[in-house]
């Protein structure tokens, strides 16, 4: 009832506007009274995953808390885990506004954010600071300046800094916002980089006497035989979990509807089918050799059961949290 007004009120805003002033409150009420306005009691049903205990298995997706500022705000929420980031090694504005907008009838979202962030230095501040004691995920990518070529060492710099202070970290080479990114998917050069991020985690894993998980997040646009050598890939290089998936660049759902034509990705009930898609096949191809965090376009506690019974063992949402509100985090964990 609350999200419905609150909803209502920032729907007539410039989407982009919305989600800043939301963050904005988020990090100046949390700890005060007025958290009451999101704080809700979820019950508690832990799972093990990539060696990790998740108190329940419902995460905030990446994007949303690009900078780490409002953990707190989202662990009063009930989220089991908190994936915040994308974050690059150096600070950059991303894309020029406007570049989020709502795609109501079809409750989706098209952002071409462009890893719009403070840098990592902020964030790792930010983590630091939080008191959550639920599972931060920290989302490491490259700066948009920094040639394809060299992308890997942009993640390299990402995990040196964040790897003692995250539950497990993501690799987003997904968003289609960054030219050249997704490239990073496809044969040797997907190799390349798995088999550099897991001898860099072994280094710190020495280092810190502390292992942490690595993910890798995958978009849902590839063919079946991509999807088949992510696969082989990922068990090859022992990368610990996959995340499937980021937002589309198809618009044959929402053809017609307002904003369609607009550029970037797509997420919300319009990925929903095809992310389960891909989850399925995934799952078929890993057989159980590594975990899947199951994201795109999950807005009800059916649709999160439909990614499990696909193969995941956690969810994400996002779009889904921007149009139901926390509700939808203690409807999964309740009846999914
Ligand atoms: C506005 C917006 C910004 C996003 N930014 C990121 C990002 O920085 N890094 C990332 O890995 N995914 C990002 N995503 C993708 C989401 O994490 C998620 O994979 C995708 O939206 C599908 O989930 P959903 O349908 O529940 O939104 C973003 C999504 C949206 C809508």
């Amino acid at each position: 009832m609350i999200y419905r007004l609150a909803r209502s009120v920032f729907f007539q805003l410039d989407a982009e506007k919305a989600h800043d002033l939301a963050i904005q409150n988020f990090s100046r009420f949390t700890g005060t009274p007025l958290d009451l306005f999101y704080r809700q009691h979820v019950p508690d049903r832990p799972v093990e995953v990539m060696g990790i205990k998740f108190k329940n298995p419902v995460g905030l997706a990446a994007g949303l808390d690009k900078n780490g500022e409002c953990i707190d705000a989202f662990g009063a929420m009930g989220f089991g885990f908190v994936e915040v980031g994308t974050v690059t090694p150096r600070p950059q504005s991303g894309n020029e506004k406007p570049r989020l907008f709502r795609v109501l009838p079809a409750e989706g979202l098209i952002n071409r954010f462009g890893f719009n962030n403070l840098g990592v230095d902020n964030l790792v501040e930010n983590v630091k600071k939080s008191k959550y004691d639920g599972v931060i995920g920290i989302n490491i990518g490259k700066n948009k300046d920094t040639p394809i070529e060299k992308g890997a060492e942009d993640y390299l710099i990402c995990m040196d800094k964040v790897y003692e202070h995250a539950g497990y970290i993501a690799v987003n080479i997904s968003s289609p916002n960054t030219p050249g990114l997704r490239s990073l998917q496809y044969g040797e050069a997907l190799d390349d980089l798995l088999s550099q991020l897991k001898a860099k985690q072994e280094e710190l894993a020495a280092k810190h006497g502390k292992y942490v998980p690595l993910a890798l997040k995958i978009a849902p646009d590839l063919e079946d035989h991509e999807i088949v050598q992510i696969a082989e890939s990922l068990i090859k290089n022992k990368i610990d979990g996959v995340i499937g998936t980021n937002t589309t660049l198809d618009r044959t759902l929402v053809k017609g509807m307002p904003h369609c034509d607009e550029m970037g990705g797509l997420s919300g009930r319009p990925l929903q089918n095809r992310s389960t898609e891909v989850i399925r096949r995934l799952a078929e191809e890993l057989n159980g050799a590594l975990p899947i965090i199951g994201v795109g376009g999950i807005d009800s506690a059916i649709s999160a059961r439909e990614k499990m019974n696909a193969g995941a063992q956690l969810v994400q949402i996002y779009s889904g949290f921007i149009y139901h509100g926390p509700k939808l985090v203690k409807d999964i964990v309740m009846n999914s």
